[in-house]
């Protein structure tokens, strides 16, 4: 895409906004965490959230009656923990674990982390200073960003104990990590299934994200007639982006959050 075309593009995300205020019966959004909503920071547990954010997501679920979710590849309790006191629908580990629009019941995709599993690869990774090991209920992130030299030898050892023992397991990779998941698992499976759900049904899906795991999502919801924004950082080029940095996407949330309360409370008023 040539620069010229990324301003055309880029100058959508309003546009796309404004399509969404405009008849938000008729959308979905779906929203990546890491490196979208959130800044990236040098570990897992250093991130940190604006306090207003939660309440912005809040008024955007509300704005489009439940049709929005986080699709993460973060625990589920991070995603709460992270985006307190709010709860929202969410797709946590990728899609391994759900929590739905309509009952926030928990569903589970994938078999809970094999602790053999999880042994071999801090035995296999344990040797590499600075590599960090983030276990989950259904997955293992080895993190590489502080020691970026080591990500080929990461990803040498992963590879050597999934042939021993991974089972039915691929290596994802994300931004300075890697991530031993269940095979079926993917944000695009997850999106398919949450748009079967009568709070997402037959609406539009737009997809924002940043990251590797984020690409598959896009790729579907362009393929369903959905809307992909990338944000710009180590996975995207500016040149593919639609949001240059978390900070452009978090704008972008406060003022669909104020366009649909101003939607809303004309409804209430007519
Ligand atoms: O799908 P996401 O919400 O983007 O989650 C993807 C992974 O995010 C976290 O790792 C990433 O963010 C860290 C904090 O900024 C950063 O230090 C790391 O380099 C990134 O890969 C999280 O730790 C993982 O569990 C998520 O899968």
């Amino acid at each position: 895409m040539s620069t010229a075309d990324n301003r055309a593009f880029t100058e959508r995300t309003p546009a796309i906004r404004e399509q969404i205020a405009a008849a938000p019966q008729d959308w979905a959004l779906f929203l990546d965490l890491d490196g979208t909503l959130l800044d990236i920071a040098e570990h897992p547990w250093d991130v940190r959230t604006p306090p207003w954010l939660p309440g912005k997501l809040e008024g955007i679920e509300a704005g489009l009656s439940g049709a929005m979710a986080i699709v993460s590849g973060r625990p589920l309790a991070d995603i709460d923990r992270l985006l307190e006191p709010s709860r929202f629908c969410a797709a946590a580990e990728h899609g391994a674990e759900m929590r739905l629009a309509d009952d926030r019941e928990v569903v589970g995709f994938a078999l809970a982390t094999d602790p053999l599993l999880l042994a071999a690869i801090e035995e296999a990774v344990g040797g590499f200073a600075g590599v960090v090991v983030e276990p989950k209920a259904t997955a293992i992130a080895v993190h590489y960003r502080a020691a970026p030299d080591k990500g080929e030898a990461v990803f040498g050892a992963l590879s050597e104990v999934l042939a021993q023992v991974g089972g039915d397991r691929r290596i994802m990779a994300g931004r300075f990590v890697f991530e031993v998941v269940a095979t079926r698992i993917s944000k695009a499976q997850a999106v398919k299934f949450l748009l079967s759900l009568p709070a997402f049904a037959g609406r539009t899906p737009v997809f924002i994200g940043d990251d590797v795991s984020d690409e598959e999502a896009c790729l579907f919801v362009e393929e369903q007639g959905g809307v992909a924004l990338r944000v710009a950082g180590e996975y995207f080029s500016l040149d593919r982006s639609a949001f240059r940095s978390p900070d452009e996407v978090r704008l972008w949330i406060a003022t669909l959050a104020g366009d649909l309360e101003r939607v809303r409370e004309g409804a209430l008023r007519a």
